[in-house]
């Protein structure tokens, strides 16, 4: 049988989750591409850590290894931070590469710079796990709403964030002791101030920007607030009034200006957001012709997360299976 040979930037939440779900669905896998996926290499930081790995496996900690791996044919990214990822994943495409990545910071920023050198190198980029974990927000915008305008799109994009909220009317339980399950949980970042500041709805809000107007306002003109500053008191009042806070970004077009902006805002029971509950992201799309559509579903942790990429990984490889039978 043909084989697809790939490697793993990480091996944390992400990289191991996805590591497990590729060996857990291999069947499916097989008979959806006709071709057996092998893990041939895993790049880490750490070469202390035990990891449970296969034997065949290159673990390693230099990048020039995955690159040297005979007939490597996709590179999943699943490390933290801006660099050395877009460096690493620049030198896949140059190196021919597929890309399929999870990683929001530096896909805001270099999304589209590797999207073009993507198109140069005629290989794809899989993104889907930058927005919203498990959500398949990015396909359904890209190909189920080609002829669509979006008009505004209003979303909860941190699964911590309302993991918090969540937890903190529910059970009354203090910002930190929940901040530390949802770092347990895998939800949060290993520096969560990216979470609770807003930061990450904010890189989320950006990816989609591109998406939706082919480019983004002036990262300085975005307010962006987190909830680090609400306190348990100000919850249970709410709560109380039947409100819920909720952390939402938003954004749309008018004219030519593009207006966004990342939050918490108290809700009701009529708002769309408010229902929307632990870990789950949603994502309310107004789009010209279908009218409000919303999205949800686990917006964080490790097989969610796993699922976008695979499921990115088996786009790219249905599309190469058609494109080889027209020729
Ligand atoms: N956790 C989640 O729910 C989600 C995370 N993401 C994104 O996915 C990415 C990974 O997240 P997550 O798995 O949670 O993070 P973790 O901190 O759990 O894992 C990060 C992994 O990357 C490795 N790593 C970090 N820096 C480098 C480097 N410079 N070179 C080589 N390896 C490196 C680490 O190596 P070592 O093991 O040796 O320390 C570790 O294996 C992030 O960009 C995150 O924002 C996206 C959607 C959801
Ligand atoms: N830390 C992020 C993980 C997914 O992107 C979150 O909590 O949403």
């Amino acid at each position: 049988m043909t084989v697809i040979k790939v490697a793993l930037l990480g091996f944390g939440t992400v990289g191991e989750g996805l590591y497990e779900s590729i060996n857990s669905h291999q069947q499916q896998l097989q008979a959806l591409l006709g071709a057996e996926v092998h893990i041939a290499g895993v790049l880490i930081q750490d070469s202390e850590k035990q990891r449970r790995l296969a034997e065949d496996v290159l673990v390693t900690t230099n990048f020039n290894d995955i690159l040297n791996i005979p007939d490597l044919q996709v590179v999943f990214e699943a490390i933290v931070g801006e660099d050395p990822s877009y460096e690493y994943l620049s030198k896949a495409i140059e190196r021919g590469c597929d890309i399929i990545t999870a990683n929001k910071v530096m896909f805001a920023k270099h999304g589209e710079e590797l999207l073009r050198k993507a198109r140069e190198y005629n290989v794809s980029i899989g993104y889907e796990a930058t927005v919203a974990g498990g959500v398949p927000v990015i396909r359904t915008i890209a190909q189920l709403l080609q002829v669509n305008r979006v008009e505004k799109i209003q979303a909860i994009l941190n699964g911590t964030s309302n993991f918090i909220l969540t937890e903190m009317r529910k059970n009354e339980l203090p910002f930190e002791t929940v901040l530390k399950s949802a770092q347990d949980l895998g939800y949060a970042e290993a520096d969560p101030s990216n979470d609770v500041e807003g930061f990450d709805a904010f890189y989320k809000l950006m990816i989609l920007s591109n998406l939706l107007f082919g480019k983004q306002p002036d990262w300085h003109e975005v307010k962006v607030e987190g909830i680090s500053e609400i306190s348990n008191h100000q919850i249970q009042s709410a709560h109380q009034k039947n409100e819920r806070y909720k952390h939402i970004a938003e954004i749309k077009k008018d004219g030519d200006q593009i207006i966004a902006s990342v939050g918490p805002a108290l809700t009701n029971e009529d708002h769309p957001l408010y229902n929307i509950e632990g870990v789950d992201n949603a994502i309310v799309i107004k789009a010209s012709l279908a009218g409000t559509i919303a999205i949800q579903g686990p917006g964080a942790g490790s097989y969610p997360t796993a699922s976008a990429m695979i499921e990115d990984f088996a786009h790219i490889f249905q599309n190469k299976k058609a494109a080889y039978a027209l020729t």
